[in-house]
């Protein structure tokens, strides 16, 4: 089976918001809503594959990044291994570089059922974090 290694960005704001971009109609996941990121490259780190995918696809230059935690799915045909960042430090303002929806979340109001079946965890883990 294809096993992807995939960077993930959970840009968050100050005002602990957090900015999602919908997968596009027809794409592996689609019309689900994301965090923004991509395929990690052989000659990449998770970081480096981090900041040249989400100025690819927001156009922010990521500035700090954290790990907050690497996730392991397989879907029907397709193995992934997640490797999700908190995002506070950025140039930029980030948009839908592709012509993506997006929209900013406040953390608290983050809705599982919208993500990838692989995001269920994070979301799980963030929405406890913020009402702690
Ligand atoms: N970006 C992103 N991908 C995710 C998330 N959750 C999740 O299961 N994935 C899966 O990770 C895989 C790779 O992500 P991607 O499609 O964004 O990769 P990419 O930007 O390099 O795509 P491309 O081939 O169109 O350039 C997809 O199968 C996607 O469904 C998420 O929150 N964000
Ligand atoms: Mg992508």
């Amino acid at each position: 089976m294809k096993h992807l290694q995939v960077a993930v960005g959970i840009i968050r704001n100050a005002s602990k918001e957090i900015f999602l971009a919908q997968r596009s109609a027809s794409s592996h996941m689609a019309n689900m809503w994301e965090f923004p990121g991509g395929k990690i490259e052989a000659d990449e780190s998770a970081a480096e594959a981090l900041k040249r995918e989400l100025l690819e696809e927001t156009g922010i230059e990521v500035t700090a990044a954290e790990p907050f935690e690497i996730a392991d799915h397989t879907y029907d045909d397709l193995r992934v291994t997640l490797h999700f960042f908190i995002v506070e430090g950025w140039n930029g303002e980030p948009y839908g570089r592709e012509g993506q929806p997006m929209r900013w979340v406040p953390q608290a109001q983050l809705v599982a059922a919208e993500f990838p079946p692989a995001n269920i965890p994070i979301v799980s883990r963030l929405l406890a974090e913020i009402n702690r």
